[in-house]
């Protein structure tokens, strides 16, 4: 079996997967084989060196990661001895040390995990109780940090300078004290009390032989110890990584752990792995160019296995909804002209923000192109979904004040939000739970200070009924064969929720039925007694002599075990796929969520300042490697792409790591053309048969343009679109930041049946600025006007199929860098499509652009660049000519700006490391019912089931769009 194991490893992986090193490293850039071969290590340890599964740990950055892992260790291994392994993230390791070790350190078995909304909603009550200027969201930011670093509420205390810090240092030591009270653990909390139990308890691990950690750039001090902590018995450790992927130095990770690690272990061995087996060296070297231009990084070799490939585009667009609609285009155009080489699922679009997702998903809905979102609205945050879950936590948990308070109003009952707050602070006061303080009240057993009117005790009542049924049915498991559904059956029935829904939320109600039901059906798949025994097997923990191990039995564990891992769940995505089925959907992710995943296709959009790099990112290097993972993703082709104007109408400037000298060489300005020597070359950079020229042909003539032609490169927007413009019905294009009295002239000139712009200025109702801007206006409009004329004359002579439109005069690449003198690289052909470089060469060597084919590029675009002078309100007065032509019937999308995007100082947060759901919060729910999708939800209890990989979560195939994603 072991040489079956090393048959698909080249030399250095194969080194690294036989090392008899004790502490390894194996570090190597993206594509480069590093999970790859750290799971044939995994297997390797097994089969060769004998190690018992359950007495290795396999830690990673993700849940993805980990289901990820597990499926690949498995093609080695099979699926019996994969899922004996103690295989996922820090966080879900450290939870099943505490379940069963816990008492050991004073841990109640029944601690609750304070999710990211419960901590949230415990630090803003702080602050408002306290009447502190302090921001809430980033005091709870800096309390992760903190805690991150390994330093206590007391600690922070003892070194706090008067005012901010004292502020802070009083905030963080309220709110340890109310998960103390409330017997809640926060994320961090599992980390750090794991890592206490290992070192006062080392007997836990004792059985430990062999260690490995994926992404191990991206782990912070904490999981450094915890590493450390997990491997004190034999000190085997292996670790993955790569110092220029490295992207979560915002939540604390530390670079620095590898040296440390050396210095920790002088004999580490480091192993380099230099082959990239992802990306066509075009892609590799504009991605190396842009991260070598850091120059603290050290130099590196990376050798590119394809063959040079299509060269990388970098697109401008007038703006966010022509690059929408461009990008929508070149997917539908790439797949016709490579004749079913590729699917929407070979797609990726990666955002540094999820806030600027809509633009997109508009356009792709209207397109038909189905979608899935990673990094989005997750499903466990839908407001139906959390509300239930809600009620489940606080029957397994009732101390949990913060859920109790977020659901004892909900469905409505009278109790209102001050009465809440009020009793809240009540129970603080008497150091009591608020389940405590409302039972004995209703029970009366009390008497609140809290004035209470009689409907309010009415309703205290029915949510007292509703969680005492949910206890009545947690005990009756002892005698009775209950199961978990049954439980998630006897809320939904108590609350009536699917009428509560009908009722409050007339127009999506079914979507979020629909979510409920999915729910439920996770609930009973959880129930299957099979299902059951390999979510058990996965949590346990291999039995120690001498030391006393809690184990899981009861319904109540049960519903811990399911309400832990939805809290460990951020990711939601890949349901599908793990049932073995492939959906064929483009992906919308954050590119922090498709760290270590790779596509055919990636399109980066909004590659400007102030989206990345990022207007509130501190650390500009990590913003480049940013822009680098996501570059590194893709396979066979890669677009970037930047909007003149972003959706606030506001003036964008190229992102700063594209405009350094040398970066233009690497990129065409266009989609390419695919002649077919290129599909042959993509079919061979994917590993997969290429169509036949009958069938790439077949497909071609049913395409309206087969270059992308349509949209110019210097960005200008064409004049189809502006005759597209429609005010008059309130569903085009209509740019939200146009002066109010100008839009208003403008739509009263539009219902008076006006057709000329100059016919739309009306003297008396506009201020002085639109007067301005209607004078710009008219004198862009002429011009217009002119080009769409010539563009007439041209579609009746020849129609727009070729590329002659776009690159006859109308700028190039060197519009972008057009502001920056640079060396000015060679220029070869444009037509040969894959020319190759030698893929032994280190890339390092080969970087110099004018070894590379190079595109012929008309007159630099600078010229136009200097033309152009930045409007102060969008071409809107132009008469509509056939406004409804692209419009789909039933277009129910709104426009929201997004750009620059505005998110939560914590936005980054996107990745399924730690749930997260600031990231979804922080992301504009989709729109639904306008497009079809489908939703991914994996909980790390579905990534346990060997066959049925979902534990039957229910697969829908109505999609992400129409569950619901409005909070
Ligand atoms: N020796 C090899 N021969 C052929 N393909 C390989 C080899 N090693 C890795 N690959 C392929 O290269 C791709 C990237 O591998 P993998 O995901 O393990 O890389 P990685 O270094 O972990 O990437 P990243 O750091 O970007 O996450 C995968 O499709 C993998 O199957």
């Amino acid at each position: 079996m072991d040489s079956d194991i090393l048959a698909s490893l080249n030399s250095a992986q194969s080194d690294a997967v036989t090392s008899q090193a004790l502490v390894l490293q194996v570090l190597a850039p993206p594509g480069s084989g590093k999970t790859k071969t750290l799971t044939a290590r995994v297997a390797h340890l097994i089969a060769r060196h004998q190690l018992k599964p359950w007495n290795i740990i396999v830690c990673t950055f993700t849940v993805k990661a980990a289901s990820e892992m597990k499926d690949r260790i498995q093609g080695f291994v099979g699926a019996e001895v994969a899922k004996q392994l103690k295989l996922g993230t820090f966080h879900s390791i450290s939870l099943r040390y505490l379940k069963q070790y816990g008492q050991h350190i004073g841990l109640d078995k029944d601690f609750g995990i304070a999710d990211t909304s419960d901590s949230k909603a415990i630090v803003k009550r702080i602050v408002k109780k306290n009447d502190l200027t302090i921001d809430a969201t980033q005091a709870r930011n800096r309390i992760s940090t903190q805690k991150a670093k390994g330093i206590d509420c007391e600690q922070f205390m003892k070194g706090a300078k008067k005012g901010d810090q004292q502020e802070f240092g009083q905030v963080y030591r309220d709110y340890e004290a109310t998960l103390k009270a409330s017997n809640l653990l926060d994320y961090d909390d599992l980390l750090l009390r794991c890592g206490f139990l290992l070192r006062s308890h080392p007997q836990c691990v004792s059985n430990v032989e062999a260690l490995l950690i994926d992404e191990f750039q991206d782990t912070n001090n904490i999981q450094y110890d915890l590493m450390t902590l997990f491997a004190q018995r034999q000190n085997r450790i292996t670790i993955v990584g790569d110092p220029d992927q490295s992207i979560y130095g915002f939540r604390s990770a530390e670079i620095k752990n590898l040296t440390r690690m050396k210095e920790q272990w002088p004999d580490t061995l480091t192993i380099n792995l230099e082959e990239n087996y992802r990306s066509s060296g075009a892609i590799l070297h504009a991605a190396q160019n842009i991260i070598e231009q850091d120059e603290s990084r050290p130099p590196k070799t990376l050798q590119a296995t394809h063959s040079h490939g299509l060269r990388p585009i970098l697109r401008k667009l007038p703006s966010a909804t022509g690059e929408a609609t461009w990008l929508v285009s070149e997917v539908q155009r790439i797949q016709k002209m490579t004749g079913g080489l590729l699917q929407p699922s070979d797609f990726a679009v990666l955002l540094r923000s999820a806030t600027i997702s809509r633009p997109i998903e508009h356009a792709l809905g209207k397109a038909g192109v189905p979608y899935r979102m990673i990094g989005g609205m997750k499903f466990y945050d839908r407001i139906e979904v959390k509300l239930i879950v809600d009620y489940l936590r606080v029957i397994s948990h009732p101390d949990n004040s913060e859920a109790v308070a977020r659901i004892v109003n909900m469905p409505a009952r009278r109790v209102g939000e001050a009465t809440i707050k009020s009793l809240l602070e009540e129970a603080r006061s008497q150091d009591l739970s608020l389940w405590r303080l409302i039972l004995d009240t209703v029970q009366g057993r009390r008497r609140p200070t809290t004035k209470l009117n009689d409907p309010s005790m009415k309703g205290l009542s029915i949510f007292v009924d509703v969680i005492l049924c949910g206890h009545t049915k947690l005990l009756s498991s002892q005698t009775e064969a209950v199961i978990l559904v049954d439980l998630v059956n006897l809320v939904v029935k108590k609350l009536s929720f699917q009428s509560y829904l009908t009722k409050k939320y007339p127009e999506d109600h079914e979507a979020r039925w629909t979510n409920v039901e999915e729910l439920i059906a996770q609930a009973i798949d959880a129930s299957d007694p099979e299902r059951l025994q390999a979510m058990l097997q996965e949590n346990a923990l291999p039995t120690i002599d001498g030391l006393e191990q809690r184990t899981a039995s009861s319904l109540d564990d049960m519903l811990s075990l399911f309400l832990a891992n939805i809290a460990l769940t951020a990711s939601t995505q890949e349901k599908a796929e793990q049932d073995g089925e492939k959906l064929q959907q483009l992906t919308i992710s954050t590119i922090h969520a498709a760290k270590g995943l790779e596509w055919p296709v990636v399109f980066i959009p909004a590659c400007y300042d102030g989206s990345i790099p990022h207007s509130r990112a501190e650390d500009h290097d990590e913003e480049r490697r940013l822009l680098y993972v996501g570059m590194t993703r893709a396979q066979a082709l890669l677009y970037l792409s930047c909007p003149i104007k972003n959706t606030k109408r506001e003036e964008t400037s190229l992102s700063t790591f594209l405009l350094q000298p040398g970066v233009s060489g690497f990129f065409e300005e266009h989609g390419p053309s695919i002649a077919l020597s290129s599909v042959t070359g993509l079919a061979t950079t994917l590993r997969r048969d290429c169509p036949s020229t009958a069938v790439i042909n077949k497909d071609k003539r049913t395409l309206e343009r087969d270059e992308d032609n349509y949209w110019s490169v210097n960005g200008e927007e064409p004049p189809e679109e502006i005759a597209k413009w429609d005010y008059g019905k309130g569903g085009g294009k209509f740019e939200p930041t146009r002066p109010a009295a100008v839009f208003s002239s403008a739509a009263v000139t539009m219902q008076q049946g006006f057709s000329t712009a100059s016919a739309a200025v009306q003297p008396g109702f506009t201020s002085v600025k639109a007067q301005y801007d209607e004078l710009m206006e008219k004198a862009v409009l002429q011009k217009v006007d002119k080009r769409a004329q010539q563009s007439n004359t041209t579609t009746v002579e020849e129609p727009p199929k070729g590329r002659k439109r776009q690159i006859e005069g109308q700028g190039s690449i060197e519009s972008f860098f057009g502001k920056r003198s640079r060396p000015e690289p060679a220029v070869e052909s444009k037509s040969k499509p894959t020319a190759t470089v030698s893929s032994s060469r280190p890339l390092h060597e080969i970087r110099n652009p004018a070894s590379h084919q190079r595109p012929k590029v008309a007159a630099p675009g600078l010229s136009s660049l200097l033309q152009h002078k930045p409007r102060n309100a969008p071409l809107y007065s132009k008469p509509t000519v056939n406004a409804h032509a692209n419009r789909a019937p039933d277009n129910k999308y709104m426009f929201l700006s997004s750009s620059p995007p505005q998110p939560e100082p914590d936005e980054n947060e996107t990745s399924d490391t730690v749930p997260t759901s600031e990231a979804a919060h922080e992301d504009e729910p989709i729109v639904p019912k306008a497009r079809p999708a489908s939703t991914f939800h994996t909980t790390s209890m579905q990534s346990v089931a060997p066959q049925r990989k979902t534990l039957g979560v229910r697969l829908s195939r109505d999609g992400w769009a129409n569950r619901g994603g409005r909070k």
